[in-house]
């Protein structure tokens, strides 16, 4: 597998002399058929209105090539038996999704995968890239020899049917960071923008690169999911239904894409609902999935002569596309699936292939692509160093920080209105001994408010973000370690900042003792309770969807608040829940706020507002809620353990939720 390994980092290597020197495709431009000079007129006519697409064709009518990708030598894909059973929960036994089909894609090949909705065209395709594990069985071949999951994922790359894409960044920026992430330190800063002014012209983005992704049309934000992913130059490319939701022009450009690209080495694999008739042409080679089963695989010209062979011929100006759908969803009975199913072999069959005498048996596959010296390739996947992901991803998060209006300039204003609210309610209860209730109402108020408003804007964004990770760490952008590193220090300023400009707010408006160190004291424990919430916020947030999430956070919170000492004093607990007031870290920050505020020999209060004041003495009130004695250091280390513990976890989860995908 070594081997395998060897050869592709030969071709990689290959790939980068080439960068540097002669690009293959200037020699190859690709004239102009009837088709694609259709596509120029309309591509012209759209150069003149305000939101054009650029034309992809230069003056002679040449499909304008990658000048900076060059071709790539074809890959043969060939499963035999995969079967793939997901797991229907405890008890429940498990389901079968794939029945042991069989197919051979050849390289340079545009090939889609179709069938009705459940035949299993996204399992297959996930099966096949290797995104899928567990529950799969049978053996994919990549060039004649039994794939090796890590050297195939270093040539390949996953578009998957929803654009997860970074929104708060242009064009450009999320193409440069992509650059950043995905090319090795030896591609230059003027290889990489020229790789990127490449891709961009021929997608037909070059004139929309600073435009922000989230303003993007359906079309564009599909064709800058397969730039963002070309950028490394992939030799297989796997696309689940890169067409859905797109007008039949959108489609028409990004299928005619995925040719060009084809027909560079590429073997680009794509699962399609139901085409055109126009659409459906432009395939090489289809593959037409049933209850799981290959009901078709061959040429795409082919479809119709096979049909009529197994007497089912498609009716005269019937779309075999339709047609074949039709078919596979039962519309004309069970037994026709099964006897094409059983005439394919369930894949086997090559009889439909244009030319079959092209087609390689694996040992011949083998001889053809003999094994190459073996080159030690570590584990890790990724292009680049970790400090490099960890620079380039800490860059991208400051760029979305800065733009993001609910994690960053809500989260601002909610602290700043918060702390005034609070302020105006509870305006100069800190001194006053008559209003030493009011003030311990206010600091559990405090607590909630870091507690909550830090966890659950984490948990309603993070969600959409795991998308993103998934896809990206799938296809080696950065390792798992250096994302949640990048985020945590991201987050670090801007819940200083926040912490800060509420404690000030509110410390000033509620008359709390104007002393440095008391001050000090209250901002650390309110910097430590937000980032433990940040911090569970994000544990929750990665493992749960929004709608759990949202429910899950406040619910979770609950028997740490019974256990925080403000209802039921530390000393009433029964002894029984004791234990709880031990794990609960809002009681370490409630009593941490209450040292700072009434510990350290805290002196006699004013008492002007009633002629008795109860709590005159702040040392009886420390006795009476059962906090006497200096804990403050105590709270600080446990609530920094707790930290460290949810941290970690947090972590844990994350990868446990990457890899529980697959
Ligand atoms: N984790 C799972 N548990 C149970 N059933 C599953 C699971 N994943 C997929 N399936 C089932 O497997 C079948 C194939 O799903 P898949 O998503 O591959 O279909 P598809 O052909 O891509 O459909 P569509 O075109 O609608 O996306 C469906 O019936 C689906 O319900």
């Amino acid at each position: 597998m070594d081997i395998l390994q060897q050869e592709v980092r030969g071709i990689a290597l290959a790939n980068l002399s080439e960068v540097q020197s002669a690009p293959v495709y200037n020699q190859t431009t690709v004239p102009l058929n009837r088709k694609d000079s259709r596509n120029m007129d309309q591509a012209v006519i759209r150069n003149n209105t305000a939101n054009s697409y650029p034309s992809n064709h230069d003056i002679e009518g040449h499909i304008r090539p990658f000048q900076n990708l060059p071709a790539r030598e074809a890959v043969d894909l060939q499963f035999k038996d995969v079967s793939y059973c997901v797991s229907l929960g405890f008890r429940k036994g498990q389901k079968e999704i794939l029945h042991k089909v069989n197919g051979k894609f050849p390289g340079s090949q545009l090939i889609a995968i179709m069938g009705p909705s459940g035949a299993g065209k996204s399992t297959l395709l996930d099966v096949l890239s290797g995104y899928r594990k567990t529950g799969v069985e049978g053996a994919v071949y990549v060039n004649g020899r039994i794939r090796n999951l890590n050297s195939f994922r270093r040539m390949t790359c996953y578009i998957t049917q929803d654009d997860r894409l970074q929104t708060l960044l242009t064009v450009l920026e999320n193409m440069r960071i992509a650059a950043d992430l995905k090319l090795g330190p030896e591609v230059s800063r003027h290889e990489k923008e020229s790789i990127i002014e490449d891709i961009l012209t021929v997608l037909g983005l070059y004139e929309h690169q600073f435009t922000i992704t989230k303003r993007l049309s359906g079309g564009q934000r599909k064709r800058l999911s397969i730039a963002l992913e070309l950028i490394n130059n992939p030799t297989i490319m796997f696309l689940d239904e890169p067409t859905t939701g797109l007008d039949s022009f959108s489609c028409n450009q990004v299928v005619d894409l995925l040719k060009q690209l084809a027909k560079q080495g590429r073997t680009i694999i794509c699962t399609i609902h139901q085409p055109s008739a126009k659409l459906f042409q432009e395939f090489d080679q289809v593959y037409v999935l049933s209850n799981g089963e290959c009901m078709y695989q061959g040429c795409t010209n082919s479809l119709v002569p096979f049909l009529q062979s197994v007497d089912m011929p498609c009716p005269v100006y019937h779309n075999p596309a339709d047609y074949v759908i039709e078919l596979a969803c039962g519309e004309y009975g069970d037994e026709r699936i099964q006897r094409m199913v059983m005439e394919m072999g369930n894949g086997e069959c090559t009889e439909w292939f244009t030319d079959k005498r092209k087609l390689l048996k694996l040992e011949q596959l083998r001889k053809k692509h003999p094994l190459k010296k073996i080159i030690e390739q570590s584990e890790d996947l990724t292009a680049t160093s970790q400090v490099h992901q960890l620079q380039v991803l800490i860059k991208r998060g400051i760029i979305k920080a800065k733009r993001d209006a609910t994690l960053t300039h809500l989260r601002i204003g909610v602290n700043i209105v918060i702390a005034a609210m609070l302020g105006f309610l509870f305006i100069d209860a800190g001194n006053e001994g008559s209003r030493v209730l009011d003030n311990y109402n206010l600091l559990f108020s405090i607590l909630m408010h870091h507690m909550m408003a830090t966890m659950m804007l984490t948990v309603l964004t993070f969600p959409t973000e795991m998308g993103v990770i998934l896809k990206e760490h799938f296809n080696r952008w950065y390792t798992l370690k250096c994302y949640y590193l990048s985020v945590s220090i991201i987050d670090l300023p801007l819940s200083v900042f926040c912490c800060l400009i509420f404690t000030v707010i509110i410390y000033l408006m509620s008359g709390q003792p104007m002393e440095w160190f008391r001050f000090g004291m209250f901002f650390t424990i309110s910097l430590l309770i937000v980032l433990i919430a940040q911090s569970l916020g994000l544990t929750i947030g990665a493992w749960f969807n929004v709608v759990n999430g949202t429910f899950l956070g406040p619910v979770l919170t609950i028997p740490m608040m019974m256990f925080a000492g403000f209802g039921v004093t530390l000393r009433d607990l029964p002894s029984y829940l004791k234990w709880g007031s031990h794990i609960s870290y809002l009681r370490y920050g409630l009593e941490g706020y209450v040292n700072a505020i009434y510990g350290e020999n805290r002196e006699t209060l004013d008492c002007e507002l009633k002629p008795y004041c109860h709590y005159r003495y702040p040392a009886k009130f420390l006795s009476e809620i059962s906090m006497e004695g200096d804990q403050f250091w105590k709270d600080v280390y446990a609530l920094c353990a707790t930290l460290l513990l949810v941290r970690v976890f947090c972590y844990f989860c994350l990868r446990w939720k990457v890899m529980s995908v697959r």
